[in-house]
């Protein structure tokens, strides 16, 4: 895998920022010393600062010293980031990302310069341990810039490339998706002390078993309910169980839930 050779800025260093920064050290794209972190309080940052992360509280001057700068604040703390860090921004030099959500590659421009290459990620926490799920979107970055920052999120984790106008979508899919399977991977663990399960093999258990579950879908290319049919033994236990989590809206609620998080994504930002 070629390393990156220039410095990354990314501003506001909170969960997701530090989840990017650690998958690309550990994938290997980056060296500690080629990131440079930023968030309100450095202090927070001394851990990462210890093993040899450049680590500032100046956003501008993160973003004069570097060629990627990645956008990792809250979308209400967008605009006056983006304002911070007018100055130093220069962009025959420096290529945008920005993973917040809500966020138009415009609407960035529109707090920047026009000619700004901005493209957006929208990766998830897993990224940290490089098994992210990152979909990529711009309106105007130059192909070779697209590819560079696909190759970068691909060292952590796969990507889909996708028009700008689905990534609330992508939003709620895969990055608050997380969230939901964990929930449900908790959910299962709790079935499972009911059950007769000490809570520490419950969650053991619930977990190998999601992680086979969807190991058997990236691994032989199947659907869903082809899997489902391997495990529903005719007038069996599993189909009762299952039955009985759709009376009580288990698929309904998975979709509902997907679809407030895609309309809230949305609505996060402000443009004023
Ligand atoms: N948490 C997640 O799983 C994902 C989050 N996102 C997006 O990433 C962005 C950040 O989300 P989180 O990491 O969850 O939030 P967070 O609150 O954990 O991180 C934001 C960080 O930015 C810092 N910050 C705020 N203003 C700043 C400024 N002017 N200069 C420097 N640092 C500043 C805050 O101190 C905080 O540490 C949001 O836009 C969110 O939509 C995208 C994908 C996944
Ligand atoms: O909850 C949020 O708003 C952020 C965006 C996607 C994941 N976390």
């Amino acid at each position: 895998m070629k390393q990156f050779t220039g410095k990354i800025a990314i501003l506001g260093s909170g969960n997701i920022g530090l989840s990017l920064a650690k998958g690309l050290v550990k994938a290997g794209y980056a060296k500690p010393e080629q990131l440079i972190l930023t968030r309100r309080n450095i202090a927070n940052l001394a851990e990462f600062a210890a093993l040899g992360y450049g680590v500032d509280a100046d956003n501008a001057a993160a973003v004069a010293a570097s060629d990627i700068v990645v956008l990792a604040v809250l979308p209400q703390q967008l605009n006056q980031l983006m304002e911070q860090i007018k100055p130093a921004t220069v962009p025959a030099k420096q290529v945008f990302i920005s993973v917040a959500s809500g966020v138009s590659c415009a609407d960035i421009r529109s707090k920047s310069y026009p000619e700004l290459e901005v493209i957006r990620a929208m990766p998830n926490t897993a990224i940290a341990i490089g098994q992210s799920m990152t979909c990529v979107a711009t309106d105007n970055a130059a192909a070779e810039h697209v590819e560079e920052v696909c190759r970068m999120f691909e060292t952590v984790g796969a990507v889909v490339k996708i028009n700008e106008d689905l990534m609330t979508a992508a939003t709620a899919l895969c990055a608050c998706g997380t969230a939901f399977f964990l929930r449900a991977i908790r959910a299962a663990s709790q079935g499972g002390v009911e059950i007769g399960f000490h809570a520490d093999e419950a969650l053991k258990m619930a977990v190998q078993t999601a992680k086979g579950a969807a190991d058997l879908l990236l691994q032989m290319k199947s659907h869903p309910e082809q899997e489902i049919d391997k495990v529903t033994s005719p007038k069996g236990c599993t189909i009762a169980g299952l039955n009985e989590m759709e009376h009580n809206g288990f698929s309904s609620s998975l979709i509902k839930g997907i679809k407030l998080s895609a309309l809230k994504a949305g609505a996060l930002y402000t443009k004023e």
